[in-house]
């Protein structure tokens, strides 16, 4: 009856595998590396099925016995369940799939992919709407940063305090604030993001707090409510919190503090329950140290931070994270989608991503639009991503010896090499084509300190 059966470990590890194969397919294998499937053994579960929840399984012993899921073309009803040892701690976990090409599955299938026309639908009309649409599945990655992040969002999802998202441009702040709302128990309830950077000043207090009818010469007849009203019963995610002007900070923190809100032009004040998110790029204790952020709207916003890690932090997650952006794209732009080299995967490991997942989503866009051809090569992103590992090395300064020069290259070499492995020193003498005896020789010839044995 079962099409696909996995058993992970407690660290959500693939232990074993039946041989069928539902969640991935022989050319997912092939991209990661893996000469078959058995070779996915002892990875972790999202490596080889991203979307996978094996991990909230181990996490919290939770069984989620009926899930439906889209893996590539198959609809899966999906069992998951803890596995444990005598004494009741968990050592695992299993899940079962069962494709709806069994005859007895077909109406809770068609029934569920009719369901899912409609909520389509549904969500292409709400498109501009106040409904979230990310959920913590739609956090791709599997590094360490990253699975921390994930706990938390799953702890956020639980409490009702405000949250503090702190992490630079394109980290994926308001993918987590709105999986942090699909979480909560404010699920069915607006979802309401303000951008406070990109509203002029003069039309923040509006925007936040709405205006009575005929505030001012010109407005409305009609109220115009403002997104705490909007917000209200859900979750209000203040985006770039940090370029909020300081009057404005005061109302901010009034509101929150009464739970109520004064309409421009209004002399009434309505009440309101919404939960906070706020997030910021720019350096918020120092703003507070420096005066230009109000420490008690600080201290009230910063009860549950989460510190989203750089991509640079987390370079591991390149590897699911690149095929699934050239997958959305290649469907975006109706063109076959293109698998990327051993090469170009890594000369996406060697740029720093000043603009994170954003920045790796164009620069993959970028290749679409600007080359052609079936796989991804290193030498397609070397109009676009500045990075020293992709362009042709500098010309040597001709009055060094050729000893001295290659010395120099061989050092540089050795340390990005170091940089890129975390300082695994086996990984590093694998990736260079050394020895572990001849790297420690060279780290010594370099004088580059040895901080770790590993
Ligand atoms: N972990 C992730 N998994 C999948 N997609 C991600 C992840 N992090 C970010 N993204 C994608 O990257 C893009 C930027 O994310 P988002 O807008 O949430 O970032 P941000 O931190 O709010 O940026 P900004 O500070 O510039 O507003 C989005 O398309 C988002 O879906």
């Amino acid at each position: 009856m079962i099409d696909g059966a996995i058993l992970v470990d407690q660290d959500a590890r693939l232990v074993w595998s039946n041989d069928k194969h539902v969640w991935f397919s022989d050319k997912q294998i092939a991209m990661l590396g893996f000469r078959s499937p058995a070779d996915a053994i002892g990875q972790p579960v999202e490596r080889i099925i991203p979307h996978s929840r094996m991990r909230e399984v181990v996490e919290t012993g939770r069984s989620l016995p009926l899930d439906i899921m889209r893996y590539g073309e198959h609809t899966l009803l999906v069992s998951r369940l803890p596995l444990r040892d005598e004494q009741g701690q968990v050592i695992g976990a299993l899940a079962f799939a069962l494709k709806n090409s069994l005859t007895y599955l077909r109406p809770i299938a068609d029934r569920f992919n009719k369901l899912q026309s409609r909520l389509t639908r549904v969500e292409q009309e709400l498109a501009a709407s106040r409904a979230s649409q990310y959920t913590v599945e739609n956090l791709i990655g599997f590094s360490q940063p990253m699975l921390q992040v994930k706990r938390l969002v799953r702890r956020a999802g639980q409490i009702r305090s405000a949250v503090l998202l702190l992490g630079e441009t394109g980290t994926g702040k308001e993918l987590v604030a709105q999986s942090i709302h699909a979480s909560s128990d404010r699920a069915h309830r607006p979802f309401v993001a303000v951008n406070t950077a990109a509203i002029p000043e003069n039309l923040l207090e509006a925007e936040f707090f709405g205006v009575a009818p005929g505030a001012y010469t010109g407005a409305a007849r009609q109220p115009r409510p403002g997104k705490f009203q909007l917000a209200h019963g859900g979750t209000l995610f203040l985006d770039e919190i940090g370029d909020m002007p300081l009057p404005l900070q005061a109302k901010l923190l009034r509101a929150l503090q009464e739970r109520e809100v004064e309409p421009l032009g209004s002399n009434q004040v309505i009440k309101v329950d919404v939960r906070i998110i706020a997030a910021t790029s720019r350096p918020l204790a120092e703003m507070v140290r420096s005066g230009t952020f109000r420490s008690d709207l600080y201290y009230r916003l910063n009860v549950f931070p989460i510190q989203l890690p750089a991509l640079r932090d987390r370079k591991d997650d390149l590897e699911i994270l690149a095929p699934l952006f050239s997958e959305k794209i290649a469907i975006s732009l109706d063109q076959p989608m293109r698998e990327f080299t051993p090469a170009a995967l890594d000369a996406l490991r060697q740029h720093d991503w000043p603009g994170n997942v954003r920045e790796l989503a164009n620069v993959i866009e970028q290749v679409y639009v600007r080359t052609e051809g079936e796989r991804i090569r290193a030498e397609d992103f070397a109009d676009i991503l500045p990075s020293a590992a992709i362009q042709p090395p500098a010309p040597p300064d001709r009055k060094r010896s050729l000893n001295a020069a290659m010395d120099e290259l061989e050092r540089a070499l050795i340390l990005e090499s170091l940089e890129d492995c975390r300082g695994n020193k086996l990984e590093a003498a694998r990736r260079l084509g050394l020895s572990r005896t001849n790297l420690y020789a060279k780290l010594r010839k370099h004088g580059i300190a040895s901080h770790s044995d590993d």
